[in-house]
């Protein structure tokens, strides 16, 4: 399906390549309507159930369902762990199907309605967890959501949240993988929208810093949230509105240049390191729609250099409106097969080039990398309104949050996520979209 997004001045543009949107198929509730769901995920004994098990016991001002997926045998700790769950949550709804990836629509479909029946029955939930144990990244769960508007007209998408082992993340993050294979602790650091950095009790402060830094070098935008046998507050995992693009425009990009001002001195762009794990591979033929990337040895970026700024570093950095892709986080030492950099640019876009980059990044060439995520908030040339668009994969949507005021800087950013990214390709194009 493709979505035209029509401009103050007649202009149209498609965007990204095939796309499911979720604003196609946007029913007529508003969002703030609907019930939040969050997707939590993370490897095998990250924390999850300890997280929720917190959240259900300690936190009780929502009443909370929960749709888990079991696989195999779970020990007897586990199983306790889950009892305790079954008894204090609204509703749980078990998905026992071998691979999520094949099976998951249905079942989550499935899974989705019955909490939306008992919604409008009266139950009272509030907050819908998925607890996706065993499976190596959200997409297919967003896929599922993002494309079935029986589900999104009562509940909306809220955050991804992957719960990050401190002392282990690192050693998961060094496997390396069979050639063809993904590597899953990328996979889920890349999709989060949060990520609760978990058994810290576990490691140094040194450790800790350290796992935080690899992480943000994976993951430009994701908050990371410290914690100790999953206690954190339930605002931090609920209702926050990672999913919500118009939230995005205030946030994300900006915050990684506060968070780290001794980088920032924006100017120059990335030189290119070396991935020797290429791409990765499904379970199967059938699951490589969501899982399938071809293999291949890739380079990836490595970023040097601030985060080009914003307020007067921004200036400085893009005042004379080309400077093309400057300024990104410093990071990505370690490997460059997922990584994130971002891009913040003065100026105006003109429709019909934006149209035309879209498109391309949607069928981006091997060679190129794989595009994971980017977010993005646009000044398009002749529309009033900031225009902002994330896509997981193929999976995008777009929106527009406020105005422009009066005398306000036209500036656009953007943030990309992937494996092996050609960083210099994607901010020549990008450069190239502007008037
Ligand atoms: N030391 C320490 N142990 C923790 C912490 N959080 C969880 N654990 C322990 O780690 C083990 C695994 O925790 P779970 O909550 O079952 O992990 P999970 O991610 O749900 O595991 P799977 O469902 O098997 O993927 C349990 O023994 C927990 O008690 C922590 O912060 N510190």
């Amino acid at each position: 399906m493709q979505v035209s997004q029509h401009f103050a001045d007649g202009e149209t543009f498609g965007v990204y390549g095939e796309i499911i949107t979720a604003q196609a198929a946007r029913p007529e509730k508003a969002e703030e309507d609907k019930i939040p769901v969050t997707i939590l995920t993370g490897f095998l004994g990250a924390g999850k159930t300890t997280l929720l098990n917190y959240i259900l016991q300690e936190q009780k001002e929502k009443k909370i369902a929960i749709i888990e997926n079991e696989f195999g045998e779970v020990s007897i700790d586990d199983s306790l762990l889950k009892q305790e769950k079954l008894a204090l949550a609204e509703k749980i709804v078990v998905m026992d199907n071998g691979c999520m990836c094949c099976t998951i629509r249905g079942d989550l479909l499935g899974g989705l309605q019955e909490i939306i029946d008992a919604i409008k029955g009266g139950s009272g939930i509030d907050q819908v967890m998925i607890e996706t144990t065993g499976m190596a990244d959200p997409v297919p769960i967003v896929r599922t959501f993002m494309s079935s508007p029986e589900v999104t007209q009562d509940l909306r998408l809220d955050a991804v949240v992957t719960v990050a082992d401190s002392k282990n993340l690192p050693k998961r993050l060094d496997d390396t993988v069979e050639e063809g294979k993904v590597n899953e602790a990328f996979q889920q650091v890349a999709f989060a929208d949060k990520i609760i950095l978990n058994k810290l009790d576990l490691v140094s402060s040194e450790e800790a810093i350290a796992i935080k830094d690899r992480i943000r070098s994976i993951n430009t935008f994701a908050k990371i949230i410290p914690a100790v046998k999953g206690k954190v507050k339930m605002s931090e995992l609920c209702n926050i509105r990672a999913h919500d693009i118009c939230n995005f425009v205030n946030e994300d990009i900006d915050k990684d240049a506060e968070e780290a001002p001794e980088l920032s001195h924006g100017g120059h762009g990335g030189h290119e390191g070396h991935g020797e794990h290429g791409g990765h591979g499904g379970h199967d033929a059938d699951c490589t729609e969501d899982h399938g990337h071809g293999g291949h040895s890739g380079h990836g970026g490595e970023s040097h250099g601030g985060y080009g700024g914003h307020g007067d570093g921004h200036a400085a950095g893009h005042g004379d409106g080309h400077a093309a892709g400057h300024g990104h986080k410093a990071s990505s030492r370690h490997d460059g097969r997922v990584n994130s950099f971002s891009i913040v640019r003065e100026g105006e876009i003109v429709p019909r080039r934006l149209s035309a980059w879209m498109q391309s990044l949607g069928q981006l060439p091997p060679e190129r990398g794989t595009i994971y995520r980017i977010k993005a908030i646009l000044a398009v040339k002749g529309h009033p309104y900031k225009h902002v668009f994330h896509a997981v994969m193929d999976i995008s949507d777009e929106d527009d949050a406020g105005p422009w005021q009066e005398g306000e800087k036209k500036v656009s950013k953007i943030v990309f996520i992937g494996k092996s990214l050609d960083q210099k390709f994607l901010r020549e194009g990008f450069e190239a979209i502007f008037e």
